[in-house]
């Protein structure tokens, strides 16, 4: 486990039993209280892409936006939001994905990037990998590059990493909750 790794886990909470019997929830509202872990997981981004020549970074909504804001601002980059459908008011294209019980969709605004714009695509978390994927679908369907997808937690037991990656993506992530 590298330098960051190590200490953004420890400020991570686990909540046994949340939203419902089962589910070991990961909550970052811990990590972002903390004003040197918050400042370290910036930085463990910044790290990652800081001599890439981003041009843009995607945040997926809503915790997503928490890290692409300032890592977008680091990098000197643009911020676009990925929106869950119907908040997002000029010309979009929607895409569908699976959640447990029924679909959910992500939108973007059609002149998001310009094309052949190199971006990281941000969220707080991976788990089934559809949001992710959803996302990455939107933007590479505007013909953006998408460098990464990056999040702050990979939970690899539900496969959504190895599922992204079969998709010829590049996945970082900080830390993993695996087994537990
Ligand atoms: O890999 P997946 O199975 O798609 O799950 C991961 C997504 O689920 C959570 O978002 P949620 O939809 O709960 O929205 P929120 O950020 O508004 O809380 C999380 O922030 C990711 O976006
Ligand atoms: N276990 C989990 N913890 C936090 N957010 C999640 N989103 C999907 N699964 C989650």
């Amino acid at each position: 486990m590298d330098y960051f790794a190590d200490s953004i886990k420890k400020a991570i909470r686990t909540v046994p039993d949340w939203p419902k019997p089962g589910v070991s929830f990961r909550d970052i509202t811990t990590v972002l209280q903390d004003r040197t872990a918050f400042r370290k997981l910036v930085d463990a981004f910044v790290h990652r892409y800081h001599d890439q020549k981003i041009d843009a970074i995607a945040a997926i909504d809503a915790r997503g936006f928490i890290i692409g804001s300032p890592l977008a601002y680091e990098l000197n980059a643009g911020l676009v939001l990925v929106r869950k459908k119907g908040k997002l008011p000029f010309d979009t294209l929607v895409e569908d994905y699976e959640l447990e019980y029924g679909t959910a969709s992500v939108e973007l605004h059609k002149d998001a990037f310009r094309p052949g714009d190199k971006v990281v695509l941000v969220d707080d978390l991976i788990a089934t990998g559809g949001t992710m994927l959803a996302a990455s679908r939107l933007i590479r369907q505007i013909g953006a590059e998408i460098v990464e997808v990056s999040a702050m937690i990979d939970l690899p037991d539900l496969g959504g990493s190895r599922k992204l990656r079969d998709e010829g993506l590049s996945v970082y992530t900080v830390c993993e909750f695996e087994g537990d």
